[in-house]
């Protein structure tokens, strides 16, 4: 309750707000204050154009009701405005400092029904949910708390005043522990805290519970293929079992293929602390089956933590966390593979096999082919995680030669 206080009580000028109004740009970002100041040219495309502006944020002491409520807010503003109304990501932050962000969403509508007015009074009427208009007045723009007219509601106007942009992008100060788990009980706490509203949760946390603590022997080596979607890691992972008489693996891992398909439709939150727990899982069978062949495992914690971070982080490649954060760290207490190669294709070679397979892909795999953003930053992101780090697999020639190439690979640092 005490940030949506603050938010009430209009307390919010050491806060700084990041609009990402063009994915390609900065966001833009503003803060407030009592006094006047001139937009600056840039914040005009915002502020300046005709249409009715409002913002809203969620807020709540639980995080799990948060991002479900942020989640369901999304899909409403998406099905019911119309196409009149534009809707970019909002969120609240104070510079530099870990989990200060708060989600919610900027709106500018430039129709003249009363759609989103409707829309916003409805969200409203939930404890969790702040909503403020924008007002111009000349070359100034003030922010205040919105009440629907047949409600008078005291008000505090609070001057749009524009800021430098921040450093660190908003998105990356609450990837700990909300899209990325750098530990096992941090992810176990998540599905915890959703028995109530999920069943599975207490289903999936028993199947964790149930793998013995597995202490890795010196046994035979874990090579693990990661790569987007369709670059050819089922083709390799099984001919390298064959080649090398290994076991083959999977993360997440078998057991928990009845949940995906309801893990994947919860938010961030959730679904990637399911992910996490899969890694754990995977990692006690590693454990246990490296003692008796070579172990080769298609995805394991890049996977979790490229399409994560990729996920959170909002607009262009330059937004995520910068090379040598901590971010990219591989949990302490994940037993670490001896080997993580990376496959590659080009953009358009990999679209060719995803036709050809003319397979269902998740949604986020969908996302993958008309978010060309998306794609580059989940690249990107493999390639800067740390300890152990990806070797990078041209992986565009046929399988025989990209098998090859591999098995190379393996003979000189694996000593197989
Ligand atoms: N080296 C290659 N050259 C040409 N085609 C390939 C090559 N490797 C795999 N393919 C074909 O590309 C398609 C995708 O391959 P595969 O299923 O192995 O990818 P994947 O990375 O496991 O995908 P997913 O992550 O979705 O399971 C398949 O039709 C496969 O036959
Ligand atoms: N260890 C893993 C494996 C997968 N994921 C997530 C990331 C993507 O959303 C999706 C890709 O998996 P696929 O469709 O290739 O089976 O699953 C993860 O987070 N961690």
């Amino acid at each position: 309750m005490l940030q949506r206080a603050m938010f009430r009580c209009g307390q919010l000028s050491s806060r700084v707000f990041a609009v990402e109004f063009d994915l390609r740009t900065q966001p833009l970002y503003f803060t407030l204050s009592s006094n006047p100041q001139e937009l600056h040219h840039a914040h005009q495309q915002l502020f300046g154009d005709d249409g009715k502006l409002f913002s809203l944020h969620v807020h709540s002491d639980s995080r799990i009701e948060k991002a479900q409520a942020h989640a369901e807010i999304k899909h409403k503003l998406c099905v019911t405005l119309s196409q009149d109304c534009d809707v970019f990501e909002a969120s609240s932050f104070i510079p530099d400092v870990k989990n200060s962000v708060v989600k919610g969403f900027f709106i500018r509508d430039k129709s003249t029904t009363t759609l989103s007015e409707d829309t916003l009074k409805t969200l409203q009427q939930s404890k969790s949910v702040c909503v403020f208009s924008y007002k111009r007045e000349g070359e100034y723009c003030w922010q205040e708390l919105w009440s629907p007219v047949d409600q008078v509601q005291e008000s505090v106007r609070q001057y749009i005043t524009p800021a430098a942009a921040a450093e660190h992008h908003p998105s990356t100060l609450n990837i700990r522990n909300s899209d990325v788990f750098y530990c096992m009980d941090e992810a176990y706490k998540v599905l915890q805290e959703c028995t109530d509203i999920i069943p599975e949760s207490k289903e999936v946390l028993k199947l964790v519970d149930e793998q013995l603590e597995t202490s890795r022997a010196d046994g035979f080596p874990v090579i693990v293929i990661e790569g987007l979607d369709a670059t050819g890691k089922t083709t390799l992972t099984e001919a390298l079992r064959e080649s090398l008489n290994a076991t083959l693996l999977k993360s997440p891992p078998q057991c928990l293929a009845p949940f995906r398909q309801r893990f994947d439709s919860e938010p961030p939150l959730i679904r990637r602390a399911f992910y996490a727990l899969g890694n754990y899982i995977t990692a006690a069978h590693i454990g246990k089956e490296s003692l008796r062949a070579p172990v080769i495992v298609d995805r394991y914690w890049h996977s979790t933590a490229a399409y994560a971070i990729a996920t959170a982080v909002g607009g262009r490649v330059e937004n995520l966390p910068k090379p040598g954060s901590e971010l990219y760290r591989w949990p302490e207490d994940l037993l670490q593979p001896n080997l993580v190669l990376l496959l590659t294709v080009s953009p358009e070679e990999r679209l060719r096999r995803l036709r050809d397979r003319g397979q269902d892909k998740t949604v986020e795999e969908a996302e993958l082919e008309i978010n060309q953003l998306f794609r580059l930053k989940v690249e990107e992101a493999y390639k800067r995680i740390q300890n152990p780090a990806c070797i990078i697999v041209d992986a565009s020639p046929s399988p025989q030669e990209v098998l090859q190439q591999v098995q190379h690979l393996i003979r000189n640092k694996c000593h197989l």
